[in-house]
């Protein structure tokens, strides 16, 4: 039934090319069905996603029903609830029989939410809805935008410095404290409390045409993009780092301006970035000598990282590496998000994406802002969704996870080979455990990792705005992904020397996640456990890259 793959894929944002709904929706040409009934069914379900997010999970039907995604089931379950004319399929129709099977329990499910929030008929419920929607509705107008998402603005420090930018460019900018006083305050500042040299602004204002950005003297990066490079902390002492996949620049140009700043900045100090994508790579060598920092930076340009040989002499004193590899970009966020759609989570009991153990946490709610539109007046800027998360294509976003996965496992393990390297920063700016911590600890239990001692940065060990920052890694995914690896290192010391942002938070940032990993080189590495669960092989887990080298084929996602 088109109708709802067909409101299924607009949820998940495929395809999407910006603008609002009705306008993605009306604009798009080979829609089956009709575009009114797709906005209806879209437009609603969202309203309602947050109670029938609660039915679904409840009546266990996606444990059940295989042929039904967390989309699919929402979409199906609110036309079967609360649609005048049910289900928009023939009754023999697969997706009907799928979800009018469960109609009792459903049914039950949604009585329970409806007296649980106290509405004595579903038209006392509906109204209710309806006017938290419409609340919803008046609070962004009133402040320009739903979740409130700054406009995230880095200060290089290799143009010019933070007191400098407060004197000229917002010099007319009011201080605030808070980003919660930003949201009223039109032309607020607000000087990030965790990454020197950032600062924060009203997403209503566009310095894009402003002449310090022509300048290169700011550079639009959120704030969770900037942990990376800050927490990699490069010192002039650390000799050659190297930026592994590095298109558009945004955390090269940092770790140019993270050096610059140094006091002891001088001779050894240089950023070596390699980009494989050739037409990435010209994006690359623009920004950076729009940053000024072409005297730090040598841009490799099309050259595949993996392919560097770490015993040459050229390499022989690189001491940091920052690894953010392709990812699938499940944590960007686009300006203009608009309702939020409360997805069910999938059952523990989903099948397991391969032979690994992974599964999607059973009992996290995954919010989707939907749809995301595209911004697109920042050639640089790296929220420039150019795909979508397959949300609504549970077996397909599980296979491509899984092939990331061993890709950025690849990064990380040729990373480690590096001789004098004591530092590595791995970052993507994905949710999904499979590509985070999972990924960590791996990378932990691989040969290479134990043969030189390579370790987790530990929290207590990370830069001062990196220890402060609160939100940390995943404890369940963390414990789950040591499972039979204990050994290696505690689940909790795991989680919280990982760190994650999430979207939609006061904080104001993407989803991202970022770990460091540490090497003592005059330290003896431990000895290797030799139980077989603990050890995965580096050469075993380094097949596990795509098959095909194509560039489009291997990551097939999001560029932070
Ligand atoms: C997530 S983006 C990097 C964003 C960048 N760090 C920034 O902050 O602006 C990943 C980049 O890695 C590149 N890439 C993927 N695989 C690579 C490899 N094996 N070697 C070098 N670059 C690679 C992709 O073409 C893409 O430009």
């Amino acid at each position: 039934m088109s109708l709802y793959y067909e409101a299924s894929d607009i949820l998940a944002n495929v395809e999407a090319k910006g603008g609002s709904l009705k306008n993605r929706i009306f604009g798009k040409k080979d829609l089956k069905s009709s575009p009114g009934a797709i906005f209806a069914l879209v437009a609603e379900t969202t309203k309602w996603s947050s109670v029938l997010k609660e039915v679904v999970e409840k009546s266990d039907i996606l444990k059940l029903e295989k042929k039904l995604t967390p989309t699919l089931a929402l979409l199906l379950a609110h036309d079967l609830i609360l649609a005048k004319k049910g289900v928009a399929a023939p009754k023999s129709h697969p997706l009907n029989l799928a979800i009018s099977r469960h109609k009792a329990r459903l049914n039950a499910e949604f009585t329970k939410c409806r007296i649980k929030g106290r509405f004595a008929t579903l038209d006392a419920f509906r109204t209710h809805i309806n006017a938290a929607a419409a609340d919803e509705s008046a609070e962004a107008a009133a402040d320009g935008t739903k979740a409130f998402h700054p406009r995230w603005v880095r200060v290089n420090a290799v143009r010019t410095s933070i007191e400098k930018a407060q004197s000229t460019f917002f010099a007319d900018f009011t201080k605030v404290s808070s980003l919660k006083e930003l949201r009223t305050t039109p032309r607020g500042l607000y000087l990030d409390e965790h990454i020197p040299g950032l600062v924060a602004i009203h997403p209503g204002i566009d310095l894009s045409k402003h002449a310090a950005y022509h300048a290169g003297e700011i550079i639009f990066q959120d704030k969770a993009s900037c942990f990376p490079a800050y927490l990699l902390d490069p010192q002039p002492k650390d000799g050659q780092v190297i930026d592994a996949c590095a298109a558009p620049g945004n955390k090269t140009t940092h770790l140019a301006a993270i050096l610059s700043s140094q006091k002891s900045y001088g001779l050894k100090a240089s950023v070596t970035a390699c980009e494989r994508n050739p037409i990435r790579a010209q994006t690359l060598e623009k920004m950076v000598k729009l940053a000024g920092a072409g005297k730090i930076i040598t841009v490799k340009a099309s050259q595949d990282f993996t392919k560097l040989d770490p015993r040459s002499q050229e390499f022989a004193d690189v001491g940091a590496l920052l690894l953010d590899p392709s990812c699938s970009g499940s944590g960007i966020i686009g300006r203009d998000d608009t309702a939020v759609l409360h997805l069910p989570s999938l059952p523990s009991s989903a099948p397991a994406p391969s032979s690994k153990k992974r599964k999607r946490k059973a009992n996290a709610a995954i919010e989707v802002p939907a749809p995301i539109a595209t911004e697109t007046n920042d050639e640089l800027s790296e929220e420039t969704p150019q795909a979508a998360e397959l949300e609504n294509d549970e077996e397909k976003l599980k296979t491509r996870l899984n092939n990331l996965a061993g890709f950025q496992l690849k990064i990380v393990l040729h990373a480690f080979a590096f001789p004098a390297a004591t530092k590595v920063t791995y970052s993507t700016c994905s949710i999904h455990a499979e590509e985070n911590e999972n990924v960590v600890v791996r990378a932990l239990s691989s040969k290479i990792a134990r043969e030189r001692g390579w370790k987790i940065m530990r929290r207590e060990d990370q830069v001062d705005g990196m220890k402060r920052w609160s939100r940390r890694g995943d404890p369940e995914a963390s414990k789950e992904a040591l499972q039979g690896k204990e050994s290696l290192v505690d689940a909790k010391i795991l989680a919280d020397a990982c760190i994650r942002c999430e979207r939609g938070t006061d904080e104001g940032t993407m989803g991202f996640f970022v770990a460091g990993f540490v090497r003592d080189p005059d330290a003896d590495p431990e000895e290797v456990i030799t139980d077989a669960e603990t050890i995965e092989a580096a050469d075993g887990e380094e097949n596990n890259e795509d098959e095909d080298d194509d560039d489009e084929e291997e990551w097939g996602g999001f560029d932070d």
